[in-house]
């Protein structure tokens, strides 16, 4: 006889449905105590995807209460011009979240922009002394998809202490502060990346793997311990032009205990997350100018 075995799926839509509920409640508090959080969304260029990611950004503060500006800006703005904008919304008092739509024009250096914003406003996490922060565990802001996927473990109740973790990709923005986020919760965490000799050989040892690679069937069936957990960060189109993570969803499936779609996965997270840290940057201010 034989047995049929399906993972449970985890719902990223309405895990941040949950969530966001939280932040709208929690921006009534802060409301109520005089102080609206607000979050400043800057777009320079004509990127199709980044349009929706911003639009789907300011829409989603309006849902919850906060405040938010859009700052739309040509393709051919200059640097300069860029770093005195956010200068400032640094010293802007209704502003507690900044955050610049990666990726920006090829002629503005990214990293000189994200430096530019102040730690205490940057809810994307991308700083370097928010990266400093995390890996030394202390307060600042995580970024976004990561802290999605470490909810999203929280949310179905696992312990990660004494687990193996496996996490695919070396992104600044994704991999390293992932592994960050899952050695403080003291699990053994390894990084595998496009230099690693055997991928299979590690995956088949991990209790939970993460691939953020941006590659289509980075993770099959056979790479996978029964029952362990899977996070798919993974963004790619397959050959009919739907939306596909990095993993193969249907055979991996078939081996681990959870998993996470794409779409409805860790991207709804994503925009949740952004709004969870911009509440928590008015909390904290709140809390400074003696309001709670
Ligand atoms: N400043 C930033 N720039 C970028 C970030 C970021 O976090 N901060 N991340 C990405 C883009 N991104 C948000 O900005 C983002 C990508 C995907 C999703 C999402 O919800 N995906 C859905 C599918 C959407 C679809 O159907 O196309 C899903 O996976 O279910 C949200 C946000 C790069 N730039």
């Amino acid at each position: 006889m034989t047995t049929s075995h399906t993972a449970q799926i985890i719902d990223g839509n309405a895990l941040a449905a949950q969530l966001r509920a939280d932040v709208a409640r929690r921006t009534e508090a802060l409301k109520a105590k005089g102080l609206t959080p607000g979050l400043a969304v800057v777009l320079v260029g004509d990127n199709p995807a980044s349009q929706v990611y911003v639009r789907n950004k300011v829409k989603a503060c309006s849902d919850a209460g906060l405040h938010s500006v859009l700052e739309k800006y040509e393709a051919t703005m200059t640097e300069d011009a860029l770093l005195a904008r956010i200068e400032a919304l640094n010293n802007d008092p209704a502003i507690h979240g900044i955050l610049v739509q990666l990726p920006l024009p090829a002629h503005i250096d990214a990293n000189k922009v994200i430096e530019s914003i102040a730690p205490a406003k940057d809810v994307d996490g991308f700083h370097i002394a928010s990266a400093g922060a995390l890996m030394v565990g202390q307060p600042g802001f995580w970024p976004c998809t990561p802290y999605g996927c470490m909810k999203m473990l929280e949310s179905i109740g696992y312990d990660l202490r004494g687990k193996h973790a496996v996490v695919i990709g070396r992104s600044n923005i994704v991999g390293k502060p992932m592994a960050m986020m899952l050695l403080q919760k003291n699990a053994t965490v390894t990084i595998c990346h496009s230099a690693t000799p055997d991928l299979k050989a590690m995956t088949l040892q991990a209790d939970v793997v993460v691939a953020a690679v941006g590659k289509r069937n980075v993770l099959t069936a056979d790479m996978v311990k029964p029952d362990a957990v899977v996070i798919d960060v993974g963004m790619n189109r397959n050959d009919e032009g739907k939306l596909c993570g990095d993993v193969d969803f249907a055979g991996v499936s078939t081996v681990a205990s959870h998993i996470t779609p794409v779409p409805g996965g860790v991207g709804p997270m994503t925009i949740t997350m952004l709004l969870v840290n911009t509440m928590e940057s008015a909390e904290r201010d709140a809390a400074a100018r003696g309001l709670v």
